[in-house]
């Protein structure tokens, strides 16, 4: 349950890392402060950041830069990976595209997806089959994405098994029909700046992002050195900003940890506002349940909550295509 927070906690995960590959993890004292961390973080906003999280720095400022080198080149080019229904809602949108709540967010993308293969979910899955349509300019974008994907899904499954430990269960919690073939999402994402000239469109309104909440369980955030424009609600209803921490990246819970944690742990409302004149971006990957899980509150937490509220079941991949097949004004 969120609080009044007025900052967001940083937590240095290495040491739970460190101990990850083994079994009895949990009784290791740097790992359990790490889990301390997470179930404080967890109930207090849903929002936290990582550092200590083993991905070169150098790899997190490359897929920025690389963004923000495709969103630099002119509409024609960009418009060649146009998402559509046919591509399983794969590839690039432009600014006001994607809507939140009947607004037009002031944003433009390229969505990404684990790939689904014709007919592997049946009915479930039609909408999202397809493959990632990744730009050929510039020339290495696929290489470097998709090596960063590899390394988000490690480090979130990892930090997956601390928050395992947090809601009181054993680290393999996210294991097996819960996430053990876990589904994600990748956006690549470009805020243009106030009265910036150089994007085809001026932007209609000053909301890069509309208020949400995150789909899944986890989601990884690498944003732009120098611009605060994330905003995560408190319980009072009040914007606390994420600025950007060199190193780290900000973390937050979905709706399907949310469901689990019978919650316990809530997918906090946030926003993106750019009031810069600079063009930021922001590289947001999101760790999700295995595409089919029936997600329901897990029976250890369902005992912490005293069983009074309970959060009715989801079918994740029902509630990614609910969300992806009203996010479009096409
Ligand atoms: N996969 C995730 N979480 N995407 C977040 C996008 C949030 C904006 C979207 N229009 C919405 O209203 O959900
Ligand atoms: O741009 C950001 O900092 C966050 C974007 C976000 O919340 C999202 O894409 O779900
Ligand atoms: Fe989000």
């Amino acid at each position: 349950m969120a609080t009044d927070f007025k900052s967001i906690r940083i937590i240095d995960i290495g040491p739970l890392l460190a101990k990850c590959d083994d079994p009895k993890m949990a009784e290791d004292p740097g790992v359990s402060k790490v889990v301390k961390e997470l179930d404080q973080a967890c109930r207090e906003a849903g929002f936290f950041y990582v550092k200590g999280h083993g991905i070169p720095e150098s790899l997190i400022k490359e897929v920025k830069d690389i963004t923000h080198k495709f969103f630099d080149l002119p509409y024609e080019e960009k418009i060649k990976i146009k998402l559509t229904p046919a591509a399983g809602y794969r590839g690039y949108q432009r600014i006001g595209e994607n809507i939140t709540k009947d607004t037009p967010d002031m944003h433009e993308a390229i969505d990404c997806y684990k790939e689904i293969k014709e007919g592997m979910y049946g009915a479930l899955g039609k909408t999202m089959e397809g493959c990632n349509q990744w730009p050929h300019n510039p020339p290495n974008f696929k290489t470097l994405m998709e090596e960063y994907v590899s390394l988000c899904t490690d480090l979130s499954r990892k930090i997956m098994l601390g928050i395992a430990l947090a809601l009181g269960g054993t680290p393999y919690e996210f294991e097996g029909e819960r996430a053990g073939n876990a589904f994600w999402v990748f956006r690549i994402i470009g805020y243009p700046g106030i009265s910036s000239a150089k994007n085809q469109e001026k932007p209609e309104n000053d909301i890069g992002c509309g208020a949400h909440t995150d789909y899944g369980l986890l989601t990884l955030v690498n944003q732009d050195d120098d611009i605060t424009a994330l905003q995560v609600r408190n319980l009072a209803g009040e914007w606390i900003s994420a600025p950007p921490i060199p190193g780290s990246f900000v973390c937050n819970i979905g709706d399907m940890l949310k469901i689990y944690s019978n919650g316990l742990y809530e997918s906090t409302l946030h926003r993106v506002i750019n009031n810069s004149p600079k063009y930021r971006v922001c590289v947001a990957f999101f760790y999700e349940t295995n595409f089919d899980a029936a997600v329901e509150p897990l029976d250890i937490c369902k005992q912490r909550t005293g069983e009074t509220k309970q959060f009715g079941r989801a079918v994740y991949g029902e509630h990614l295509v609910n969300k992806v097949t009203t996010n479009f004004v096409m």
